[in-house]
């Protein structure tokens, strides 16, 4: 059986050079470029690369995304930054190109995205929700991608339900001392040297609280996700948002 030929963007990062360990150490994969800032993206197209696993910057992704789909290059993602507008211009390339798959996940972590599935699942049985995101200081982005989605999924799962807002007297504050307002859910971020990637979801009820936590120790938790991806997404036309959509959660 030929090997899925994959390319990697971003291959000098933090996690992008592990994700270049991990496409080279897969039997059914071929690591067929691996390219860095200031790299010409026609070394993508030459390179015959079926997948593009896609790990810069925010400022970067859009324009490597619009190359991908333009030649028919699936791409998995793990960039952060990811706004309405940019989901729906994204969306726009894709129809133009029906046969092209991209999957952004914001987090490659089995327990990130069983976070976020539990979070949503307990969301609506508690009165206050906040989440707490904590990370090493050189990530650009705050909150990170895995908060603010976490943040939306609590927000989907209480209007459904019919939630009330969670309580809170605040009258006066510090700017910031209640953290960013995500749909409605305060998500606060820790920059802490030592650490990687992080989170808790803090929930209160009537004489009771729940945390749900979970730790990312090594870029080594986010590869099982990426390959799994880039092997799911060459058969899977159009924007997949969340890893969960290639897992059996049920
Ligand atoms: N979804 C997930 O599970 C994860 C996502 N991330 C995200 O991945 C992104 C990268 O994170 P890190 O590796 O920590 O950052 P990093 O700064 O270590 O790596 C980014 C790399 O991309 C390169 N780059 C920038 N523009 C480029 C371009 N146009 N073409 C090719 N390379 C380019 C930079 O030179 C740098 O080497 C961030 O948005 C981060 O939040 C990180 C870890 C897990
Ligand atoms: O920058 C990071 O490191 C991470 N970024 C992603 C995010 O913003 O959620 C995923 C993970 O938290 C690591």
């Amino acid at each position: 059986m030929s090997k899925l030929r994959v390319a990697v963007l971003g291959a000098k990062g933090r996690i992008g050079s592990e994700a270049v360990r991990a496409v080279e150490a897969a039997e059914d994969m071929e690591l067929v470029a691996a390219l860095g800032r200031g790299d010409k993206l026609e070394a993508l197209a030459d390179s015959g690369a079926q997948v593009a696993v896609e790990l810069t910057t925010p400022a970067s992704v859009m324009g490597n995304l619009d190359f991908c789909v333009r030649h028919g290059i699936h791409a998995v993602v793990g960039t952060t930054g990811w706004t309405d507008e940019r989901l729906a211009q994204l969306t726009g390339w894709l129809d133009q190109s029906p046969e092209t798959g991209v999957l952004i996940a914001p987090n490659f972590s089995i327990g990130a995205v069983l976070t976020m599935k539990f979070a949503q699942i307990a969301a609506p049985y508690f009165e206050s929700v906040e989440v707490v995101e904590l990370h090493h200081p050189n990530k650009v982005d705050a909150p990170s991608g895995t908060a603010t989605r976490t943040a939306q999924l609590i927000a989907d799962a209480r209007r459904a339900a019919g939630t009330a807002p969670a309580p809170d007297a605040t009258v006066t504050a510090l700017d910031g001392a209640r953290g960013a307002n995500v749909d409605g859910v305060p998500v606060h971020a820790v920059r802490l040297r030592g650490l990687l990637a992080h989170q808790e979801v803090l929930l209160g009820g009537e004489g009771e609280t729940l945390t749900i936590r979970h730790d990312s120790l090594h870029h080594s938790s986010f590869m099982p996700g990426i390959l799994l991806g880039a092997r799911r997404v060459v058969t899977t036309p159009g924007l997949t948002f969340g890893l969960e959509n290639f897992l059996d959660l049920g």
